[in-house]
């Protein structure tokens, strides 16, 4: 077999003439990038958007369609993402509004989303974000909506009940907690640990086994309970990599989560509608009063027509007393024949029926 290999010069030889190659066609991907914003703006000069969900979706999905090995067609695909949030970054730099302390999970789902050619602004609570992107302060923001092992977010399912925003796109994070403590922090020495209250029941059952006996202290975030750690020997933090990095602790015991699947789902949110991709759900809200069948009602139309729904939660509404609103997730668009017929029949029998959005399925 040896024998047959070319020589390590003659192999590197070929990647520098390869590297040129792709570095030239890269530069005619960002050249083509600066022609479609010249496009859009003259199309539309007052209300130019420049980020396309729909058709970043589609890039994605044919890169990865496209894949023959030998790397992993996600692998190829992350590479695809910088690369549009490169081109993108030409046509216009994207502010991205999300849930901090800088290090938190929704930092790392914004960057999953959009590549790093973007700027991203932590804000303090759920309600900020949805208030920066409401103002326009914001091009669009991403909050957590939901958790598979400890279910939703209410916050954010209440903030779009006050909201005109619309849902833009979704992302999926797969989330592993470590146990984090400052340099010289012993085991034995820790009394008291920090997290997010979504953070410490995932890894309730570590902690019993574990820490049966320290102090546990819900705080606004992981990365917060990171940053409280800093200078306290005695106490320890469960967080992320990113919350390791940026607050400067050790990972003293790594994936700590009971469920090793642990995924959070985050929405990307923004002000405008998007057209169909192809693959995509749509999120609305349905308020109907607690009246028997009130839920068949809802859900036999879907059923009929053969839409899949991917998820239902229910809410109390803000407004009355034992009025429920329902927030359902489904497959496909807004402009399907199929969802308009559904939501026509659901319309005069509902309370209220508002529509968050239709967009691309996380393709990542
Ligand atoms: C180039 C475009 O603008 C942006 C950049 C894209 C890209 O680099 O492929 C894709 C969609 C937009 O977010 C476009 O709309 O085609």
């Amino acid at each position: 077999m040896t024998e047959t290999l070319p020589s390590l010069d003659d192999v590197r030889q070929s990647i520098d003439r390869l590297d040129g190659e792709i570095q030239t066609l890269i530069s005619e991907r960002a050249r083509c990038a600066q022609q479609v914003a010249h496009i859009k703006l003259r199309e539309s000069p007052e209300t130019t958007v420049f980020y396309r969900p729909e058709r970043e979706a589609q890039v994605l999905q044919k890169v990865m369609a496209r894949n023959a090995g030998p790397l992993h067609p996600e692998t190829m695909a992350r590479l695809f993402r910088e690369i549009m949030s490169a081109c993108l970054a030409l046509e216009h730099t994207l502010n991205i509004a999300f849930l901090g302390p800088n290090g938190t999970f929704t930092q790392t789902a914004a960057v999953k989303h959009f590549g790093h050619g973007v700027n991203t602004s932590p804000l303090a609570t759920i309600d900020e974000v949805f208030r920066e992107v409401a103002a326009g302060s914001a091009d669009y923001g991403v909050v957590p909506v939901e958790n598979s092992t400890e279910g939703m977010v209410s916050h954010t399912l209440d903030s779009f009940l006050n909201s005109n925003l619309r849902i833009i796109g979704e992302v999926e994070l797969r989330i592993h907690h470590h146990l984090l403590v400052g340099e010289g922090t012993k085991t034995e020495s820790i009394s008291r640990i920090y997290s997010h209250q979504q953070s410490l029941a995932q890894c309730r059952q570590w902690l019993d086994a574990n820490f049966p006996r320290a102090e546990r202290v819900a705080v606004s975030s992981n990365a917060e309970a990171a940053r409280r750690v800093n200078g306290e020997w005695h106490s320890a933090a469960i967080a992320g990599e990113t919350a390791a990095e940026i607050y400067g602790l050790k990972q003293l015991h790594q994936r700590i989560e009971d469920n090793p699947n642990n995924t959070t789902r985050f929405l990307i949110i923004g002000r405008e509608a998007v057209s169909a991709s192809g693959t995509d759900k749509t999120s609305i809200i349905i308020t109907a009063k607690n009246q028997p069948g009130a839920l068949f009602t809802i859900l036999e139309p879907f059923h009929r027509r053969g839409i899949n729904l991917t998820r239902i939660e229910s809410r109390p509404s803000k407004h009355d007393i034992w009025t429920y609103a329902f927030f359902i997730d489904f497959e496909g668009h807004q402009d399907d024949a199929a969802v308009q017929e559904v939501m026509a029949e659901l319309e005069p029998r509902m309370r209220e029926v508002k529509w968050l959005g239709s967009y691309p399925k996380a393709v990542l």
